[in-house]
């Protein structure tokens, strides 16, 4: 009989990454949790190992302070049994671009792209190896959308889409699958961080609602999961558009609205 694989999930002591921990945890596989409050990975790991009758363990880790993230990247390299990589610790802040402190940014980013493109690091290679295996990585559609001005918090989430697209490409056919999750606003303490509150803002998904529709998408081996996004079609359309622009990349000179008269 094959093993079921454990799951290791960062960001697991709230939200998504949490609801993440229950659905897995009741397919029967094995988790480790990981995230910075102890205390709430113990009482979820107690509920559902109790619950499930699956074995849990836990990491505490700040995942931007280097040793603490080294020791996740560490049991990801080493322990065989971890089959699937949920990457979902990440965090936003609020206001503008000149409003936010560098160091604030600063970590946001090591959040949000340093500590998630690490992990997937370590796991790849051993994934890869064994010609199995899952990674996925929580994105947002504010990666998809300037307009909406969280400027760096986008670009951190255009990170982890660009990485999951170019994952795919480089692990699928060593066996490995790579999801991209880009959800929108969805009811967690993630708004409490920009400064806002949730319950006055429109059209909020519900966490459970949102980690069903992606283990949807998971399920079908879908690349990219947009679970708000009611027509697939638009997604496709989009890369059409750009997949249609890259032979138009291949040229030796510059197009000709940039050619000077002379
Ligand atoms: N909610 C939303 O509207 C949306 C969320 N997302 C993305 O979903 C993912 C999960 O967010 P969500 O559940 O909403 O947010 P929450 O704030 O509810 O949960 C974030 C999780 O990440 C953990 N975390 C935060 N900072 C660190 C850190 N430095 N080291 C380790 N773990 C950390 C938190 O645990 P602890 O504090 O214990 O460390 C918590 O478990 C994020 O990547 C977010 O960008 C994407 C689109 C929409
Ligand atoms: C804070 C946010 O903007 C939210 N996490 C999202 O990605 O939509």
């Amino acid at each position: 009989m094959v093993a079921i694989p454990s799951v290791l999930i960062t960001g697991a002591s709230t939200g998504i990454g949490a609801a993440y921990a229950e659905r897995f945890a009741r397919r029967g596989h094995d988790l480790v949790l990981v995230a910075r409050d102890k205390a709430r990975l113990e009482a979820l790991g107690a509920r559902l190992r109790q619950e499930n009758g699956v074995a849990i363990d836990i990491i505490q880790a700040d995942l931007t302070q280097p040793a603490e993230l080294a020791t996740v990247e560490t049991r990801l390299r080493d322990d065989a049994r971890i089959g699937i990589l949920v990457n979902n610790a990440g965090t936003a802040i609020g206001g503008s671009f000149i409003e936010q402190a560098t160091d604030d940014v600063g970590r946001l980013v090591a959040l949000n792209t340093t500590a998630l493109l690490r992990l997937a690091s370590a796991i790849a290679p051993r994934l890869a190896k064994s010609g199995e295996g899952a990674i996925v990585n929580i994105g947002s559609v504010v990666g998809l959308a300037p307009e909406f001005g969280m400027t760096v918090y986008g670009a951190t989430k255009a990170f982890v889409l660009f990485l999951s697209q170019g994952l795919s490409l480089e692990l699928a056919p060593k066996g490995v699958y790579v999801q991209a999750v880009l959800p929108a606003t969805t009811r967690t303490e993630i708004w409490e961080h920009v400064g806002a509150d949730v319950n006055t803002l429109s059209n909020v998904m519900e966490v459970a609602d949102l980690v069903d529709a992606a283990l949807v998408g998971f399920d079908r081996r879908e690349l990219v999961t947009i679970p708000p996004l009611p027509d697939a079609g638009q997604w496709d359309a989009l890369q059409a558009a750009r997949q249609a622009m890259l032979p138009n990349f291949g040229n030796a000179h510059p197009a000709e609205r940039y050619r000077t008269a002379a």
